[in-house]
């Protein structure tokens, strides 16, 4: 079937026959190469001697023959050309062309009896047979283990990664997921995936269980195979924590769920008990980590059990002692300079955050939060003699207040708002976004650290972070903890406050009400759980305009066609919705909303088609992934200014640029999927960030998504104006809806057991660390059902 599958050519391709005769340019990093070749034979109209073929190749060979399948095309500069979809090294295609290969130059030492017993035993498509597995040399009778191995590694010199990549691409693998594997496993690529194709659920980012339970099916690996049982666990479990946000699953869920994946395939399922001895093995080999009946990724269990020490390390510093008068009196003379009197819980917060090591400090939007963080740092250099401007300072002797914040955009809000330097986590600790969950990151220096929007750290970041703080180090902790939790796995800021064992304050009183604004009451009922009265009702600062899901982009088209004719930039309208697809999702509102904004009514504009998405320059795009050595964040919002096509620049590549407030980042055709169109984007991807006009669509199609905490996040980043469109019910239903995505974390849980006694903690850990263990082997024992197992 595969060899069948290699050997076609898609309708209308030509197929062009030629020996490599020259490399005019090739790119390493996407293979892009044009060749010149001699040609033998070909269908296409072309009578030349020579052909310029141009495609991406993962591998040329100098000198030897190819048979490529593409079409020609006629290049306004360079002619007519082959553009070549595939390229493959001609091989021997006879019995007798096979053997003479084999027994050629290249192959020393094997003569042509030998040969011929390879050819005789694995007849005609004996040399792909031997790279896709070299074990079957070992039926040619008398051929050594050593000329076996020669034979394989000269085989593999020669035609290995084409191969690997065709056999590859038989396997259903696209170019880029068959590069991944390549570069994870080399020459070895094949015999692993037949050996063991759900080694790729592990190891290969992109692909699933279901994707390795077909090959699995194809090479006959099935039902309860112990390398297919421990895929589908492992597979189960980081769906669920990264789906659903979960540091741990338990037991009792994660078989079911592996139970439900096994009975939904074709692939065979099963039992119980067997699924739970291979989770026992899983733990064995430290590829989960149990606890109780927890099942942890280990990531994720070092992670929240590493961020419980380094948390309680800073706890156990001393208090830092000021006396009161000397507080109160630097205190009033910041209210005297600032015109600001605070109110009591923000003098407590002051007070709390300059003497304790750690401190939280919590509150809706317009509490006061960011003026407390004023207050901090003023006093801070205050009561330590200390200057507040950076100029002062230098690599030797840094700044000793380091402000952060997990998004590009919320530390740039924090800098403005403090007027110092602040940065993003991942830079304050050196990384540069591809690190593992579980690396350190570089010590942090300073004395003090305020981290904003702490709500959307999650426990990877939290525990790097913390592991980078040095022993005599302040931190002051400052979030929202209505608002969504973050992205990654875990509610941080939600348990450190639940734990009850850390320094909190929290900001009821709204001050920005009293500029008149009706949005933030608005958000604070809705935080506290219901719809006021006047939703709907039209106001100074919000509207609500009434539709049905259909209506939807027409509804917006306008209000942004309003906005935009009343002289508002496409950078401060903000369309927020909780999904991507269906008729009022995010995908068809940027459709809608780039025609407004950025039409290309005379259909002349450079467009760059990007799947079913076109970018145009002026585009508002929005950045998918963190990228610190480009200086561009997850969440950032940016705006194409060039695109160049691959024919117009000599790397033969297509290129958009983006600037993000002035920083020019610039995506070959590869990096596109890191941006997305951002004219409107998700709720998610908007925390941190803030936005002068918010549009706010809510409507019954997006049920499965309607949540008080997304609601209440949506609302809080409208800064000046906020127009809800949609249905009044579905607002009613989001709001009522608060508890039904818990995430299954511990963290709080072992917070309050180190605030016990010394002696209680120690044994707590050896609770914690003996009861897994104690548990697992009644599972299969006689009498005792997994179903025992599953029981709470
Ligand atoms: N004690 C106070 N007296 C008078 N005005 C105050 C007081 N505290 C805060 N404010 C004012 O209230 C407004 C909101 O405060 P601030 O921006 O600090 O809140 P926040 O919690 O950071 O809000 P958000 O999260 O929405 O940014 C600001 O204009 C600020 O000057």
């Amino acid at each position: 079937m595969a060899q069948e599958k290699r050997g076609l050519f898609i309708e209308d391709e030509q197929f062009l026959k030629g020996r490599h005769i020259v490399t005019i340019f090739r790119n390493d990093e996407n293979f892009y190469t044009v060749l010149r070749v001699r040609v033998t034979e070909t269908d296409g109209n072309y009578e030349e001697k020579e052909a310029v073929v141009t495609g991406y190749f993962p591998a040329v060979h100098e000198h030897e023959m190819y048979v490529f399948s593409g079409v020609f095309k006629d290049h306004p500069r360079f002619g007519r050309q082959f553009i070549a979809r595939t390229a493959q090294k001609e091989m021997p295609q006879t019995k007798q062309g096979v053997i003479a290969y084999l027994s050629g130059d290249l192959f020393k030492g094997i003569g042509k009896k030998t040969a011929e017993s390879i050819v005789e035993t694995l007849g005609e498509q004996a040399i792909s047979k031997i790279i896709a597995d070299k074990n079957c040399l070992k039926k040619v009778p008398k051929l050594s283990g050593e000329k076996a191995q020669f034979l394989y590694e000269t085989l593999m010199k020669h035609q290995g990664l084409e191969q690997i990549m065709i056999a590859l691409n038989d396997f259903g693998f696209g170019p880029q997921l068959a590069m991944k594997i390549y570069q994870m496993y080399y020459d070895e690529s094949l015999s692993i995936i037949q050996e063991n194709p759900y080694r790729l659920v592990e190891d290969i980012e992109g692909i699933g269980f279901i994707r390795a339970d077909e090959i699995g099916a194809k090479i006959g690996i099935s039902g309860a195979h112990p390398d297919r049982l421990k895929a589908a666990i492992l597979y189960s479990l980081e769906l669920q924590c990264l789906q659903d946000g979960h540091c741990y699953v338990e037991a009792d869920s994660l078989l079911k769920h592996v139970k439900e994946l096994l009975d939904k395939s074709a692939n065979g399922t099963a039992e119980f008990d067997i699924i739970a001895k291979r989770l026992i093995e899983l733990e064995e080999e430290g590829k989960v980590s149990g606890e109780e009946k927890r099942i942890y990724m280990p990531s994720l269990y070092f992670s929240e059990k590493g961020l419980v020490t380094n948390i309680q390390r800073v706890l156990d510093q001393e208090e830092q002692s000021f006396p009161e008068s000397e507080f109160l009196l630097a205190l009033g003379d910041l209210e005297d300079r600032t015109g600001i009197a605070y109110a009591p819980s923000q003098k407590q917060a002051i007070q709390t955050a300059l003497s304790s090591p750690l401190m939280i400090l919590t509150g809706g939007p317009g509490t006061g939060k960011t003026t407390v963080i004023k207050g901090i740092v003023e006093l801070y250099g205050e009561l330590h003699g200390l200057s507040l401007d950076p100029k002062q300072y230098d690599k030797e002797e840094p700044f000793p207040i380091k402000l952060c914040a997990p998004t590009g955009r919320a530390a740039k809000r924090m800098m403005e708002s403090t007027g110092l330097p602040a940065v993003t986590i991942h830079r304050l600790l050196g990384f540069n976004g591809q690190e593992e969950p579980d690396e350190e990151g570089k010590e942090i220096t300073g004395r003090l650290l305020i981290v904003d929007e702490m709500s959307m750290v999650d426990i990877w970041l939290a525990h790097q972070l913390f592991k980078a703080v040095p022993d005599d180090m302040q931190i002051v902790l400052v979030g929202d903890e209505d608002q969504l939790p973050s992205v990654g796995p875990g509610q941080v800021l939600k348990d450190m406050l639940a734990s009850g064992v850390i320094p909190s304050v929290r900001l009821t009183d709204i001050y920005r009400q009293e500029e008149g604004s009706s949005i933030i009451s608005l958000a604070h009922s809705i935080k506290d759980g219901h719809v006021p009265e006047t939703l709907t009702h039209p106001q100074k600062d919000r509207s609500f305009i009434r539709c049905r899901t259909e209506q939807i982009p027409e509804v917006i088209e306008k209000v942004v066609k309003n906005a935009a004719g009343k002289g508002y930039e496409p950078r401060d309208i903000q369309v927020l919705a909780p999904m991507y697809k269906g008729p009022a999702g995010i995908d068809k509102l940027n459709e809608v909303l780039q025609t407004v904004l950025n039409p290309n009514e005379d259909g002349r504009r450079k467009e760059l088609q990007f799947g079913t998405v076109k970018y145009r320059i002026g585009d508002k795009v929005l950045q998918l992934v963190n990228q610190p050595e480009q200086q561009v964040f997850n969440g950032d919002i940016g705006e194409i200014i060039s695109i160049f096509f691959a024919k117009e620049n000599t790397e033969k590549e297509d290129m958009v640029i983006v600037s993000y407030e002035g920083n020019e980042v610039t995506y070959t055709r590869n990096d596109l999927n890191q941006i997305t169109h951002a004219f409107c984007c998700s709720i998610h991807k908007s925390q941190g960030s803030e936005f002068p006009i918010v549009i706010l669509p809510v409507v019954k199609s997006y049920y499965r998504m309607l949540r008080r905490n997304l609601l209440y996040t949506a609302i809080t980043r409208s800064k000046q104006f906020l127009i809800l469109c949609g249905e009044e019910e579905a607002f009613h239903i989001g709001i009522a809806r608060n508890d039904d995505l818990i995430r299954k974390t511990a963290l709080a849980q072992r917070l309050a057991v180190y605030d016990e006694k010394e002696a209680e903690h120690r044994e707590a850990e050896k609770l914690t660390e003996d009861s897994w263990m104690n548990i697992d082997p009644m599972i299969g024992m006689e009498g005792i059902t997994p179903y025992d197992f599953m029981r709470a």
